[in-house]
């Protein structure tokens, strides 16, 4: 079963996987961020924050990687749960550069390009995807308790254009395929709230159907 937990930034995945991470026979695979902030000594992520229309083809070419690279590992446990997916990376992050202005038609064009070859040529498999829901104001809030060097520029209002991208993927089915069936978690509340839902949906997410 493959499991792919999608949300806003700092909505609470990565702290979601740590809590799935103790269980058993679950591989947990986090966002490659740390590559993000440092390939080969750049910083594609904070390059992208800078000048996002500059950088922002060159940061999404590598997430567009570096997420394929997670999808295509052999599995190693009959479970697996991973943080976001090529498709989020497509369907919101580039869609929010070029859609907000900041990339250019060229770019978006190019990795779309190379975005449809990789879905039509290499099979990513998914079984259930986990949606954190989230108000952009719960977000920016634990966005900067997190206080992360290259996102301290990112407005509430870039959070709200992220959080709208995922409504009408995930909830409304209103602009791109979904490509397996979505449980919706809440996840406004505190943490012991939280992990209490989480053991509420374990059978639901590590069955993977909802
Ligand atoms: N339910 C929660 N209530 C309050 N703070 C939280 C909660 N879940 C996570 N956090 C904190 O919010 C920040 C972002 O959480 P994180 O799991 O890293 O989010 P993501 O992986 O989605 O970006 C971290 O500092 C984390 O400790
Ligand atoms: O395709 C992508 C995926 C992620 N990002 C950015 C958004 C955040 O700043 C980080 C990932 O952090 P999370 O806390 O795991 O949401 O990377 C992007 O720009 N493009």
């Amino acid at each position: 079963k493959q499991i792919w937990i999608e949300g806003n930034i700092a909505s609470g995945k990565t702290t979601c996987l740590e809590y799935f991470s103790k269980t058993s026979d679950i591989e947990v695979l986090t966002e490659p961020v740390s590559k993000w902030r440092n390939v080969q000594g750049c910083n594609p992520l904070g390059l992208m924050y800078q000048d996002p229309s500059r950088w922002g083809l060159t940061l999404q070419t590598y997430v567009q990687l570096t997420m394929l690279d997670r999808h295509v590992l052999p599995m190693s446990t009959p479970v697996r749960m991973m943080e976001r997916s090529i498709y989020s990376a497509k369907y919101i992050f580039a869609e929010n550069l070029y859609k907000s202005g900041k990339m250019p038609e060229v770019d978006f064009a190019v990795l779309s390009e190379w975005f449809e070859w990789i879905i039509k040529n290499i099979a990513i498999p998914v079984d259930l995807i986990v949606y954190l829901q989230t108000s952009p104001q719960t977000c920016y809030e634990r966005l900067k308790q997190r206080c992360r060097e290259e996102e301290k520029v990112i407005p509430l209002e870039y959070l709200e254009s992220i959080h709208n991208l995922y409504e009408d993927w995930l909830i409304h089915h209103k602009s791109f395929e979904v490509p397996a069936p979505v449980l919706v978690i809440p996840a406004d509340h505190d943490l012991k709230k939280m992990l209490h839902q989480y053991e509420e949906n374990r059978e639901k997410i590590l069955m993977a159907h909802c």
